[in-house]
């Protein structure tokens, strides 16, 4: 089957500075990947590799089986970028219809604009809409054109819940119809809430390229929530310990029926007990920087 994206050995350099090095990354169909990594890790130009809008100094890039650059190539792709230029005079509805010019079989444009809630804006112009607005007319532009693979820069950056949850689920609706999604994100429940698999870039180089459930379960540690009058760090297998409002705790310890144990057998009264695995926050900073949680502020924590 040919991937939708590939790209094997890629290394960009912009000047001094090594944006990607030596990066392989196999997406196939009807795949919903997040991407994640630090400020500068290379997310985007890898992105705009996979878009046809840079080449690589050396190695690969094929876009569903074709050269991204060959305009044949992108006519099944969609892309937001992380920051869009829309034309401040136009409509919201021109400019759904100017980039429906440029497909074969485009969606109607009223159909997309209900489907991003978008409707009741058709005849704004763009330059009025509020920042939210037209992150979701950006991200709605990316699927004009009936896509077979849409690429995503951090597409909800700059919106409030709602307009996140909104977004989200048309990305989902999407993705449940067979579309493949490379999608970027500083929001970590973003991607924790979106994708099956991740992808985690630090300078230049994929540290990790696992399914969700993988990537939390090689974060062992877990996290025991607890209400008690008493202070519980300091019981055994606590490897940090952390106060919520009022008395509530969190304990991190590498094995919660042990500390659970511990719990009960010291007779000290709690109630609420939780135990929770890793969350993606606590995996990623765990993949890029080994021993963030736990290891480091062992002790200063508590
Ligand atoms: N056009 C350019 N000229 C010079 N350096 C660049 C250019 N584009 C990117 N870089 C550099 O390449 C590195 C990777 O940047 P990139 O934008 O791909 O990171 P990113 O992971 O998308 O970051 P962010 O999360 O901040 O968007 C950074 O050090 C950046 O400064």
């Amino acid at each position: 089957m040919t991937e939708v994206v590939e790209v094997s050995g890629v290394t960009r350099r912009f000047g001094e500075v090594l944006a990607l090095d030596d990066v392989s990354l196999a997406v196939g169909p009807g795949e919903l990947v997040g991407m994640l990594g630090p400020n500068g890790a290379g997310k985007s130009t890898l992105l705009s590799l996979v878009s046809g809008q840079r080449k690589p100094d050396s190695g690969t890039v094929r876009l569903l089986g074709g050269d991204p650059r060959d305009p044949a190539s992108r006519v099944s792709l969609g892309i937001t970028p992380q920051e869009t230029g829309l034309p401040a005079t136009l409509r919201v509805h021109e400019v759904v219809d100017f980039v429906a010019q440029h497909y074969p079989s485009p969606l109607p444009t009223g159909e997309l604009l209900e489907l991003f809630g978008l409707r009741d804006l058709a005849r704004r112009q763009t330059g009025s809409l509020s920042g939210g607005q037209k992150r979701r007319l950006a991200v709605a532009l990316s699927l004009v054109g009936r896509p077979r693979v849409v690429l995503l820069d951090e597409p909800t950056t700059g919106l409030d819940v709602s307009g996140r949850a909104a977004l989200w689920d048309a990305i989902r609706d999407y993705h449940a119809e067979g579309g493949t999604v490379l999608l970027t994100s500083h929001y970590l429940e973003e991607v924790q809430a979106l994708a099956e698999r991740v992808v985690v870039i630090d300078h230049g180089r994929v540290l990790t390229d696992d399914t969700l459930d993988a990537v939390l379960r090689r974060v062992s540690v877990r996290r025991v929530v607890v209400s008690s009058s008493a202070d519980l760090g300091g019981l055994p297998g606590v490897a940090r310990a952390e106060r919520e409002a009022g008395d509530r705790q969190v304990l991190w310890t590498a094995d919660s029926d042990a500390l659970v144990r511990e719990l009960v057998g010291s007779g000290t009264d709690f109630a609420g007990l939780e135990i929770r695995g890793a969350t993606l926050e606590e995996a990623f900073a765990e993949l890029v920087t080994p021993g963030a949680l736990v290891g480091a502020s062992e002790g200063e924590a508590r």
